[in-house]
């Protein structure tokens, strides 16, 4: 029988509707007495419970502490989350872990007490990903109405419909029917990046026509260490923001670009003032494969363990 930990950190799936409003109940409901009939032995805690809005990078790094504390007496580990920042977490833990066994977040779109909440289902769907041996050497996995996804590539795309996980440009790595889980992906290679280092400073930065280079200069007199900068299309930006850009620059913030766009990938293909092949000869890095969120964990980690521009750059430009 495999020994499964769930870790339980509230999110919707912790919470109840009353007369339309959903709110926190102080206690997490959530529970799943019957593990022995999923072939578990499944022993759950409750170390946070807050909605994910409220969730930080130190309680993610708190969740990570529990599962490398406990990797040597359980073979899987399921974490249940509110969804709306559940991929950062997500993939601070595929980034940071550095366990075979598998790790699987899972959370609801509709709270406890609602006429079809999927809170149970996920959860359930998730402690059998876990107990599973093609589960392992994953990395953090996403398991969300049916599918699983990797947290490198997925993000939640609806604000309230249950199918809102999904992994743009990539689809699932599997999904899971009544009787088993398929994976019809192959593992991909991890970074691994161990320190996490709470003073690093990286915000973001969303580009709109007309953008003023206020919100650079901020985050200059803030003495922020890196930037992930939400550039239109394939990684340009509008001239009227480049002085204070430029300033990031100068100072040595690392700057990380994004596309606004959903879908396709930035780098060095205009050469006109703001385009991203002038951008890119200034030195900014292009990711392509993370949105903003997750560029910025990312970016932090990276800023955390590696002081070499190349490496640095290396964790983005796949
Ligand atoms: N579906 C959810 O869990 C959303 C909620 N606001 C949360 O992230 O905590």
């Amino acid at each position: 029988m495999k020994r499964i930990l769930a870790i339980h950190t509230g999110g919707t799936i912790s919470m109840s509707s009353h007369d339309g409003v959903v709110t926190t109940n102080e206690k997490n409901p959530l529970t799943y007495q019957d593990g022995v009939t999923l072939g578990t032995e499944l022993d759950e805690v409750y170390p946070i419970q807050k909605p994910s809005p409220h969730i930080t990078l130190e309680d993610m790094q708190h969740l990570r502490e529990i599962i490398e504390e406990n990797q040597n007496e359980y073979d899987g580990f399921v974490i249940t989350h509110g969804t709306d920042t559940l991929e950062e977490t997500a993939y601070f833990l595929d980034l940071t872990l550095n366990v075979p066994s598998p790790v699987v977040i899972t959370g609801a779109m509709r709270s406890s007490n609602e006429i079809g909440s999927d809170g149970l289902y996920n959860y359930i769907s998730a402690i059998r990903v876990a107990s599973e041996s093609s589960s392992e050497n994953r990395g953090t996995l996403v398991v969300f109405n049916d599918e699983i996804h990797a947290a490198r590539y997925v993000t939640k795309t609806h604000t309230s419909n249950i199918a809102t996980f999904q992994s743009p440009n990539r689809g699932p790595l599997g999904f899971i029917t009544k009787d088993k889980v398929t994976y019809h992906h192959e593992l991909y290679e991890q970074d691994h990046l161990d320190i996490f280092n709470p003073d690093i400073k990286v915000g973001i930065i969303k580009a709109y026509a007309g953008i003023e280079n206020t919100l650079f200069n901020a985050l200059l007199d803030a003495k922020y260490d890196g930037l992930v900068l939400e550039a239109l299309g394939q990684g340009n930006m509008p001239p009227s923001a480049l002085e204070g850009l430029n300033a990031c620059i100068d100072a040595g913030m690392k700057i990380v670009i994004v596309s606004r766009a959903f879908n396709g990938v930035v780098g060095k293909y205009y050469g006109y003032e703001g385009g991203g092949y002038n951008l890119g000869m200034r030195g900014v890095i292009f990711s392509n494969g993370q949105n903003a969120q997750k560029a910025r964990i990312a970016l932090t980690l990276a800023l955390s363990n590696i002081d070499n521009d190349e490496e640095i750059r290396a964790i983005f430009e796949k």
